[in-house]
């Protein structure tokens, strides 16, 4: 758990980070979302003490972060940037193998969890092993950075809009991906985006921040449903219900009831998709498959009245 009080970061008259106080849960993503300037990125580098806070304090499983050596602290932090900064004349092997080469890992141990964990990100381990970056795509070296960020199996994951360079059919892809890496490792996550859409789908919590403060911090389902503030309310925007629909499955809306006649939605599609899809084929009802199979149907009704609530992790 990583609990952030009263933390706070000046330079000079005026504050970048001011009484911030948030606790981000374990084994969970917390999104830290919130407009350009109100301070997601000092906050964060806070944590791994990139930056140091001129006031308050941050506990990282009970300890005070500022009584550790920053090496020491980083050790159990794993940080996921944008500019991922790959060394571009090591190979994707050498890279991702870098901080247990530090830590001086035995190499046997290293090579197999490097094939793991680019297996792990969807990098076929034959093929990419040995590949420059200069040789990756966009979404490519990211996942190689993300590979890198969990090579020595830290249990905090930091990530700076870590898919922020993606085009929106590579961000969907690598973002999908990580969740589900994240079921499996159950890391605790915070993940700075200034996208709203991204911060719904990914986090099992939102903290919203504004002007170095925090506005809200709740589930997805809270800051949409019960937005804390005028700001929350008009931050989210008009749309927020949509958006959150965007990061559901459609598969979660399905329930018994006659299908005959209904056009056919596949259960993965995210559920924003699937309203656009009835809303084209002029049915105000869909029939939800996987495959061959009938899941149910789901109406207009269903996703407009029923709050759907994601379970935190
Ligand atoms: N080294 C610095 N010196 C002076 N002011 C700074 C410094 N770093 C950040 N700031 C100011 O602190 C505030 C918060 O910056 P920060 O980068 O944390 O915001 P952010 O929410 O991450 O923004 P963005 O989404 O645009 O990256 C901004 O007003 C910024 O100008």
């Amino acid at each position: 758990m990583i609990t952030l009080e009263h933390l706070e970061k000046r330079y000079g008259d005026s504050y970048a980070v001011r009484d911030l106080n948030i606790t981000f849960p374990d084994g969970a993503i917390t999104a830290l979302l919130g407009p350009s300037g109100c301070g997601k990125t000092t906050t964060l580098r806070m944590i791994n003490r990139l930056i140091e806070p001129s006031g308050g304090r941050i506990v990282l499983n009970g300890k005070d972060t500022s009584s550790l050596k920053p090496e020491e602290l980083r050790r159990g932090i794993g940080y996921v940037i944008q500019q991922i900064g790959l060394f571009p004349h090591l190979s994707v092997a050498q890279n991702v193998a870098t901080v247990p080469d530090l830590l001086g890992r035995p190499k046997a141990q290293t090579l197999a969890r490097v094939d793991e964990l680019l297996s792990l990100v969807g990098l076929e381990p034959g093929r990419f092993r040995d590949k420059r970056p200069g040789e990756l795509s966009g979404g490519q070296a990211q996942r190689v950075g993300v590979a890198r960020a969990l090579a020595a199996d830290p249990p905090v994951l930091l990530m700076d809009e870590p898919f922020g360079a993606l085009d929106p059919l590579a961000r969907d892809e690598v973002q999908e991906r990580f969740l589900n890496i994240q079921k499996a490792l159950k890391k605790t996550v915070v993940i700075v985006s200034h996208d709203i859409d991204e911060a719904l789908r990914m986090g099992d919590y939102v903290a919203l921040m504004q002007t170095g403060q925090l506005a809200q911090f709740g589930t997805p389902d809270d800051l949409v449903k019960r937005p804390a503030s005028e700001f929350v309310r008009k931050f989210l925007g008009d749309d927020a219900n949509l958006r959150q629909l965007a990061g559901v499955p459609v598969r979660e809306f399905a329930r018994a009831g006659d299908a005959v006649g209904l056009p056919r939605i596949e259960g993965d599609t995210n559920t924003r998709t699937a309203l656009a899809l009835m809303l084209r084929a002029g049915n105000e009802h869909a029939a939800i498959w996987d495959g061959e199979k009938l899941l149910g149907v789901v109406g207009f009704e269903d996703l407009a009245l029923n709050s759907h609530t994601r379970e935190p992790a």
